[in-house]
Protein backbone atom coordinates (compact mmCIF):
# COMPACT_ATOMS: atom_id res chain seq x y z
CA UNK A 1 0.00 0.00 0.00
CA UNK A 2 1.38 3.31 -0.84
CA UNK A 3 1.62 5.80 1.94
CA UNK A 4 1.54 9.38 2.43
CA UNK A 5 5.00 9.38 2.87
CA UNK A 6 6.04 7.22 -0.48
CA UNK A 7 3.95 9.99 -1.91
CA UNK A 8 5.77 12.74 -0.20
CA UNK A 9 9.19 11.40 -0.85
CA UNK A 10 8.28 10.61 -4.93
CA UNK A 11 7.80 14.21 -5.04
CA UNK A 12 10.64 15.55 -3.48
CA UNK A 13 12.74 13.29 -5.77
CA UNK A 14 11.37 14.71 -9.00
CA UNK A 15 11.73 18.13 -7.63
CA UNK A 16 15.43 17.27 -6.36
CA UNK A 17 17.22 18.07 -9.89
CA UNK A 18 15.80 21.63 -10.08
CA UNK A 19 16.88 22.39 -6.45
CA UNK A 20 19.23 25.87 -6.89
CA UNK A 21 21.79 25.90 -3.55
CA UNK A 22 22.16 29.79 -3.09
CA UNK A 23 25.84 30.39 -2.76
CA UNK A 24 25.54 31.76 1.05
CA UNK A 25 23.94 32.00 3.83
CA UNK A 26 20.36 34.31 3.42
CA UNK A 27 20.44 35.23 6.60
CA UNK A 28 22.49 37.10 9.11
CA UNK A 29 21.36 35.98 12.13
CA UNK A 30 23.76 33.55 14.32
CA UNK A 31 22.34 30.35 14.34
CA UNK A 32 20.67 29.07 18.19
CA UNK A 33 20.29 25.78 19.37
CA UNK A 34 16.53 24.23 19.33
CA UNK A 35 18.38 21.76 22.10
CA UNK A 36 19.15 24.22 24.52
CA UNK A 37 16.26 26.32 24.12
CA UNK A 38 13.82 23.87 24.65
CA UNK A 39 15.91 22.39 27.70
CA UNK A 40 15.78 26.25 29.44
CA UNK A 41 12.37 26.60 28.33
CA UNK A 42 9.86 29.21 30.49
CA UNK A 43 7.25 27.17 30.29
CA UNK A 44 6.49 23.49 32.03
CA UNK A 45 7.70 21.67 28.69
CA UNK A 46 9.26 23.38 25.97
CA UNK A 47 7.15 24.21 22.89
CA UNK A 48 7.87 24.08 19.46
CA UNK A 49 5.00 26.22 18.01
CA UNK A 50 4.76 25.37 13.91
CA UNK A 51 3.66 27.67 11.14
CA UNK A 52 1.43 25.09 8.97
CA UNK A 53 -0.83 26.83 6.25
CA UNK A 54 -2.50 23.41 5.18
CA UNK A 55 -1.81 19.63 6.26
CA UNK A 56 -2.35 16.34 4.37
CA UNK A 57 -4.96 15.45 6.95
CA UNK A 58 -6.41 18.45 7.40
CA UNK A 59 -6.42 20.13 4.37
CA UNK A 60 -6.24 24.20 5.02
CA UNK A 61 -5.90 25.12 8.89
CA UNK A 62 -6.26 29.08 8.39
CA UNK A 63 -7.07 31.27 5.33
CA UNK A 64 -5.36 34.16 7.16
CA UNK A 65 -2.13 32.94 6.85
CA UNK A 66 1.08 35.55 7.38
CA UNK A 67 3.84 33.69 8.66
CA UNK A 68 5.94 36.19 9.86
CA UNK A 69 3.31 37.51 12.13
CA UNK A 70 2.28 34.49 13.07
CA UNK A 71 6.13 33.47 13.90
CA UNK A 72 6.25 37.01 16.26
CA UNK A 73 3.50 35.79 17.51
CA UNK A 74 4.94 32.60 19.02
CA UNK A 75 8.15 34.74 19.92
CA UNK A 76 5.75 36.53 22.11
CA UNK A 77 4.15 33.59 24.07
CA UNK A 78 7.87 32.08 24.70
CA UNK A 79 7.94 29.48 22.24
CA UNK A 80 11.05 27.68 22.41
CA UNK A 81 11.41 26.94 18.84
CA UNK A 82 9.58 27.66 15.54
CA UNK A 83 8.92 24.62 13.24
CA UNK A 84 8.25 25.90 9.73
CA UNK A 85 6.87 23.59 7.20
CA UNK A 86 8.60 24.74 4.01
CA UNK A 87 6.91 21.97 1.29
CA UNK A 88 4.89 23.35 -1.21
CA UNK A 89 3.04 20.71 -2.60
CA UNK A 90 1.48 19.11 0.25
CA UNK A 91 1.55 21.61 3.36
CA UNK A 92 1.46 24.80 0.87
CA UNK A 93 4.40 25.87 2.76
CA UNK A 94 7.37 27.95 0.91
CA UNK A 95 11.76 28.27 1.98
CA UNK A 96 11.07 31.66 1.53
CA UNK A 97 8.70 31.47 4.52
CA UNK A 98 11.86 30.38 6.51
CA UNK A 99 14.26 33.05 5.66
CA UNK A 100 11.61 35.63 6.20
CA UNK A 101 10.80 34.19 9.68
CA UNK A 102 14.68 33.71 10.60
CA UNK A 103 15.08 37.47 9.90
CA UNK A 104 12.66 38.66 12.07
CA UNK A 105 12.66 36.60 15.08
CA UNK A 106 15.21 35.41 18.11
CA UNK A 107 13.94 31.72 18.38
CA UNK A 108 15.71 28.96 16.72
CA UNK A 109 13.83 27.64 13.34
CA UNK A 110 13.60 24.21 12.63
CA UNK A 111 12.97 23.50 8.69
CA UNK A 112 10.18 21.00 8.75
CA UNK A 113 10.70 19.04 5.57
CA UNK A 114 11.04 15.47 4.14
CA UNK A 115 14.52 15.56 3.80
CA UNK A 116 16.30 12.55 1.69
CA UNK A 117 19.37 13.94 -0.20
CA UNK A 118 23.06 16.03 1.13
CA UNK A 119 21.80 18.72 -1.21
CA UNK A 120 18.91 19.74 1.37
CA UNK A 121 20.69 19.46 3.93
CA UNK A 122 23.12 22.33 2.46
CA UNK A 123 20.24 24.29 1.39
CA UNK A 124 18.43 24.08 4.85
CA UNK A 125 21.21 25.64 6.18
CA UNK A 126 21.58 28.39 3.48
CA UNK A 127 17.79 29.62 3.44
CA UNK A 128 18.30 30.17 7.66
CA UNK A 129 17.46 27.18 9.43
CA UNK A 130 18.91 26.40 12.82
CA UNK A 131 18.06 22.61 13.02
CA UNK A 132 16.33 19.92 10.60
CA UNK A 133 13.72 17.35 10.77
CA UNK A 134 15.23 14.15 10.10
CA UNK A 135 12.55 11.12 9.67
CA UNK A 136 13.69 7.60 10.82
CA UNK A 137 10.83 6.30 8.80
CA UNK A 138 12.24 7.71 4.71
CA UNK A 139 16.12 7.20 5.50
CA UNK A 140 18.47 4.31 5.00
CA UNK A 141 20.11 3.78 8.17
CA UNK A 142 23.61 4.80 6.36
CA UNK A 143 21.98 8.20 4.82
CA UNK A 144 20.48 9.00 8.46
CA UNK A 145 24.19 8.72 9.85
CA UNK A 146 25.75 11.00 6.79
CA UNK A 147 22.63 13.54 7.04
CA UNK A 148 23.13 14.00 10.82
CA UNK A 149 26.74 14.26 10.41
CA UNK A 150 26.73 16.65 7.72
CA UNK A 151 23.77 18.56 9.28
CA UNK A 152 26.04 18.46 12.95
CA UNK A 153 29.02 19.80 11.27
CA UNK A 154 27.01 22.42 9.91
CA UNK A 155 25.76 23.94 12.98
CA UNK A 156 22.46 22.57 13.20
CA UNK A 157 20.58 20.80 15.26
CA UNK A 158 19.24 17.51 14.38
CA UNK A 159 15.39 16.80 15.34
CA UNK A 160 15.24 13.29 14.28
CA UNK A 161 11.74 11.40 14.02
CA UNK A 162 10.39 8.17 14.15
CA UNK A 163 7.22 6.31 14.97
CA UNK A 164 7.49 3.29 16.32
CA UNK A 165 10.04 0.64 18.17
CA UNK A 166 11.72 -0.16 15.16
CA UNK A 167 12.54 2.85 13.53
CA UNK A 168 14.25 3.81 17.30
CA UNK A 169 16.22 1.02 17.30
CA UNK A 170 17.41 2.11 13.50
CA UNK A 171 18.24 5.87 14.62
CA UNK A 172 19.72 4.51 18.35
CA UNK A 173 22.36 1.80 17.48
CA UNK A 174 23.50 4.32 14.21
CA UNK A 175 23.26 7.88 16.13
CA UNK A 176 23.09 9.96 19.02
CA UNK A 177 20.96 12.65 17.72
CA UNK A 178 20.41 16.05 20.20
CA UNK A 179 16.50 15.46 19.80
CA UNK A 180 14.40 12.94 19.02
CA UNK A 181 10.80 13.27 18.41
CA UNK A 182 8.27 10.63 18.64
CA UNK A 183 5.24 11.22 16.27
CA UNK A 184 1.94 10.30 17.53
CA UNK A 185 0.53 10.59 13.52
CA UNK A 186 -0.77 7.13 12.14
CA UNK A 187 0.42 8.02 8.60
CA UNK A 188 -1.89 5.24 7.38
CA UNK A 189 -5.12 6.62 9.30
CA UNK A 190 -4.25 10.31 10.08
CA UNK A 191 -5.11 9.45 13.43
CA UNK A 192 -2.85 10.87 16.30
CA UNK A 193 -2.58 8.89 19.85
CA UNK A 194 -0.39 10.05 22.49
CA UNK A 195 0.56 6.83 23.78
CA UNK A 196 3.09 6.03 20.97
CA UNK A 197 5.14 8.67 23.12
CA UNK A 198 4.42 6.60 25.91
CA UNK A 199 5.25 3.18 24.34
CA UNK A 200 8.51 4.45 23.24
CA UNK A 201 10.13 7.20 25.75
CA UNK A 202 11.03 4.32 27.89
CA UNK A 203 13.70 3.15 25.53
CA UNK A 204 15.17 6.73 24.84
CA UNK A 205 18.51 7.50 26.93
CA UNK A 206 17.42 10.93 29.16
CA UNK A 207 20.50 12.54 27.88
CA UNK A 208 18.39 13.00 24.47
CA UNK A 209 16.11 15.41 24.28
CA UNK A 210 12.91 14.02 23.79
CA UNK A 211 9.71 15.65 22.20
CA UNK A 212 6.35 14.42 21.56
CA UNK A 213 4.83 15.43 18.04
CA UNK A 214 1.32 15.95 16.58
CA UNK A 215 -2.06 15.50 18.14
CA UNK A 216 -1.62 17.56 21.20
CA UNK A 217 -4.51 20.14 21.83
CA UNK A 218 -5.52 20.51 25.74
CA UNK A 219 -3.91 19.92 29.07
CA UNK A 220 -5.61 16.66 29.38
CA UNK A 221 -2.96 15.44 26.36
CA UNK A 222 0.10 18.23 27.92
CA UNK A 223 -0.27 16.55 31.41
CA UNK A 224 0.18 13.27 29.95
CA UNK A 225 3.01 13.76 28.52
CA UNK A 226 4.58 15.71 31.42
CA UNK A 227 4.15 12.55 33.49
CA UNK A 228 6.50 10.89 31.49
CA UNK A 229 9.45 13.02 31.06
CA UNK A 230 8.76 14.42 27.96
CA UNK A 231 11.26 17.70 27.38
CA UNK A 232 8.98 19.28 24.81
CA UNK A 233 5.97 19.38 22.71
CA UNK A 234 5.92 20.12 18.72
CA UNK A 235 2.50 21.73 17.85
CA UNK A 236 0.88 22.30 14.78
CA UNK A 237 -3.06 22.87 14.32
CA UNK A 238 -3.85 23.73 17.73
CA UNK A 239 -1.86 27.24 17.46
CA UNK A 240 -2.71 27.48 13.49
CA UNK A 241 -6.47 27.02 14.37
CA UNK A 242 -6.75 29.23 17.59
CA UNK A 243 -6.72 32.95 17.42
CA UNK A 244 -5.67 34.33 20.38
CA UNK A 245 -1.96 32.20 20.97
CA UNK A 246 -1.57 33.08 24.50
CA UNK A 247 -5.06 32.08 25.28
CA UNK A 248 -3.73 28.78 23.61
CA UNK A 249 -0.66 28.33 25.71
CA UNK A 250 -2.23 28.86 28.67
CA UNK A 251 -5.68 26.28 28.27
CA UNK A 252 -2.20 23.52 27.31
CA UNK A 253 -0.39 24.59 31.14
CA UNK A 254 -2.40 26.60 33.29
CA UNK A 255 -6.14 26.22 32.64
CA UNK A 256 -8.02 23.40 33.53
CA UNK A 257 -9.72 21.72 30.58
CA UNK A 258 -13.09 22.46 30.64
CA UNK A 259 -16.00 19.35 31.79
O1 LIG B 1 0.06 16.96 9.50
C1 LIG B 1 -0.16 16.04 8.67
O2 LIG B 1 -1.29 15.80 8.20
C2 LIG B 1 0.96 15.16 8.18
C3 LIG B 1 0.71 14.17 7.27
C4 LIG B 1 1.74 13.39 6.80
C5 LIG B 1 3.04 13.58 7.23
C6 LIG B 1 3.31 14.58 8.16
C7 LIG B 1 2.30 15.36 8.63
N1 LIG B 1 2.53 16.38 9.52
C8 LIG B 1 3.82 16.80 9.92
C9 LIG B 1 3.91 16.89 11.38
O3 LIG B 1 4.72 16.19 11.93
C10 LIG B 1 2.99 17.82 12.11
O4 LIG B 1 2.82 18.97 11.34
C11 LIG B 1 3.48 18.24 13.49
O5 LIG B 1 3.89 17.16 14.27
C12 LIG B 1 2.34 18.99 14.21
O6 LIG B 1 1.20 18.16 14.30
P1 LIG B 1 -0.24 18.75 14.72
O7 LIG B 1 -0.05 19.50 16.00
O8 LIG B 1 -1.11 17.55 14.90
O9 LIG B 1 -0.65 19.65 13.62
Amino acid sequence: MTTILDRIVEKKKEELSSLILPSERLVTRSKYSLTDSIRNSQHPLGIIAEVKKASPSKGILTHDFNPVAIAKSYQSIGAAGISVLTDQSFFQGHADYLTAIKSEVTNPILRKDFIIHEKEVSYSERIGADAILLIAAILESSQLKELHTQAVELGMDVLVEVHNESELEKVLSHITPHLIGVNNRNLSTFDTDLTTTKRLQQYIPKEITLISESGIHSKNDVDKLRELNVNGILVGEGFMTSQNKQQFVDSLFYVSDKK
